[in-house]
């Protein structure tokens, strides 16, 4: 097999294994794109951008620097893209993996590493094609994606001979359960993709190799999500099915559990909460745990499209109705989610006749392309998301109140990460260890001023901001130990060393009412805001609530 056609191999058939996009390119063209999805390719001007890495990039839409400016921000519906630069025939390329939406792989911490094993891999075996055999490289590379899938594999050659298995299949006894059972050669002998439950208990998935006409042989693997969600560990330990939700805080706990619950109706959602505080992770989960979830979810932003081209991105056009049009028209993103989710963030941003346009889809379940003339009947699930004060927008007409109330079926108010300070340690911990596997990096702590610190840190940006404070300070700390001369200036402002008159003063009982008033500002007006003030001034609640009340605050 020659070298282009075996990578043209291998990622074909990793691409469909993780669902998600893969691209080859070097600096004068997009060498190869492999997808079993249904989405645009990114264009070259983008990919090119990429090319002056020397280290291996994690871009997650919209949060990257790179997104800015990008010249496909337009088109974009990547939920994240991982970009492996190398050198090969003595030129620049990259491979990128783009996945539409975040799934057990993407939000696996080791799946840069996994991207980069992997690419390495193909690349040795090309590079010293003569002392590679074909059987040991496709091995290798099925056992990296078995361990990256962390599930049970064997694979299997042409003749069904057993060539390799991994630690878990061994465990689960696998081969020797083929051997008691109907033979592996009987239950996958059409050689297609195949889903079944063996003997009754154990989920597998059979994934057959071709290259061309020739069938190559084939992995089984088990199916852990299914073995999980049969035993109840599922529901009972991961309640959202995203285990990436990180919040212990009761209001968090409670909007995990009505959004639970709803996920599995229909009903029109309404995420309310500012900006950066998961409400597009929200929208997602409830997506995935619900009947919708083999359909697309679509997300799009009301504020961040120009009012004249929101129209046709929601609803389409049809060929030759404005200059521009594209021929054969297009669908809007409402007609994409049809049979799955459409997210409508920033809804508090649409225009007023938008508004009215979205009304009639809501009552009427149907969809008119602009300068279309027949409806197209559609079936798709509505959540919305705001930070904005729609009472107060309805009030002075910005916002149709018909729209609100058909919008607002399920209110889920997600709290800022400042009314939720038992959560930061929490969320600080979970992203330390996600940047240091990313990155490569010995895992770090943080000394007890930096944390205090960090925890009464406002966090405007909410869990956005501190999950990009802490991929800086990954990124450019050595040290195990991150200390508050490591943090970010606009943090490190915030710092009141233990002898500052703020301190004493307080602790005397002279603090002046606007120290504490900019304090509970700072810290929340919520309980559990007022109890990690208390703990901030090294007093008790109650001396805390005495002081409120003297200054009537
Ligand atoms: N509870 C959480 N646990 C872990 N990560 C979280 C949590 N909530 C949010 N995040 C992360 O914070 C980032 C921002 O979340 P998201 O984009 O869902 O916020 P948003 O409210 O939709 O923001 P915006 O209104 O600006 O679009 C994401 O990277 C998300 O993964």
């Amino acid at each position: 097999m020659e070298g282009r056609f075996k990578l043209d191999f291998f990622l074909h058939n990793i691409a469909s294994l993780f669902n998600c996009q893969v691209v080859w390119w070097d600096a004068k063209e997009i060498r190869g794109v492999f997808t079993p999805l249904n989405v645009p390719v990114p264009s070259l001007d983008h990919l090119k951008r990429l090319l002056p890495f020397s280290h291996p990039v994690a871009i997650t839409r919209g949060r990257h620097s790179l997104c800015t400016g990008c010249p496909d921000e337009r088109l974009c519906t990547w939920h994240c893209e991982f970009f492996v630069p190398f050198r090969l025939w003595n030129e620049e390329m990259g491979i990128g993996w783009q996945f539409a939406a975040p799934t057990p792989f993407v939000d696996n911490p080791s799946w840069l590493k996994f991207a980069v094993d992997i690419t390495s891999l193909l690349i040795s075996a090309l590079e010293q094609e003569k002392s590679w055999s074909w059987g040991e490289l496709f091995r290798q590379t099925v056992e990296l994606c078995g361990q990256m899938l962390g599930e049970g594999l064997i694979l299997f050659d042409e003749r069904w001979e057993v060539v390799y298995q991994n630690e878990i299949a061994n465990e689960l006894n696998l081969y020797r359960q083929f051997r008691e059972g109907t033979g592996i050669n009987k239950l996958f002998q059409n050689k297609k993709e195949t889903e079944l439950v063996l003997n009754n208990s154990l989920p597998l998935r059979f994934r057959p190799f071709y290259y061309g006409r020739d069938y190559l042989g084939g992995a089984v693997f088990t199916r852990r999500e299914k073995r999980e969600f049969k035993s109840g560990v599922f529901q009972s330990r991961e309640p959202i099915g995203l285990p990436k939700i990180i919040g212990k805080n009761p209001k968090l706990v409670k909007a995990i559990s009505i959004a639970q619950q709803v996920a599995l109706t229909d009903s029109t959602i309404l995420l309310r909460g500012e900006s950066g505080t998961g409400k597009e992770m929200f929208a997602r989960a409830i997506h995935e745990n619900s009947p919708r979830k083999k359909g697309p979810f679509i997300a799009i932003n009301c504020a961040a499209i120009p009012e004249n081209l929101l129209e046709s991105e929601l609803f389409g056009y049809e060929e030759g109705s404005f200059t521009g049009a594209r021929r054969g028209g297009k669908p809007g993103k409402i007609e994409l989610a049809h049979k799955g989710t459409l997210f409508l963030d920033e809804i508090g941003d649409m225009p007023p006749a938008l508004q009215a346009k979205l009304l009639r889809v809501l009552q009427e379940k149907k969809i008119e392309r602009v300068g279309g003339t027949r409806p197209v009947p559609i079936d798709v699930r509505i959540i919305a998301a705001t930070h904005r004060n729609l009472e107060e927008m309805i009030a002075t007409g910005q916002f149709r109140e018909d729209l609100y109330y058909r919008l607002s079926v399920i209110p889920i108010y997600i709290p800022p990460l400042r009314e939720r300070p038992e959560d930061i340690e929490l969320l600080l911990y979970y992203y330390v260890k996600k940047y240091c596997v990313l990155l490569n990096k010995e895992f770090k702590t943080f000394t007890y001023d930096a944390l205090q610190l960090l925890k009464a840190y406002p966090w405007p940006g909410n869990i956005r901001e501190l999950e990009n404070t802490v991929e800086y300070i990954v990124t450019v700390e050595d040290k195990e130990e991150i200390g508050v001369e490591s943090l970010p200036l606009a943090i490190r402002r915030f710092y009141q060393p233990q002898s500052s008159p703020e301190r004493k003063d307080i602790r005397t009982g002279r603090v002046k009412r606007e120290e504490l008033a900019e304090l509970l500002e700072r810290f929340g007006y919520s309980v559990e805001g007022k109890k990690e003030l208390a703990r901030h001034l090294g007093i008790s609640l109650a001396t805390l609530y005495r002081w409120l009340k003297k200054y009537k605050l």
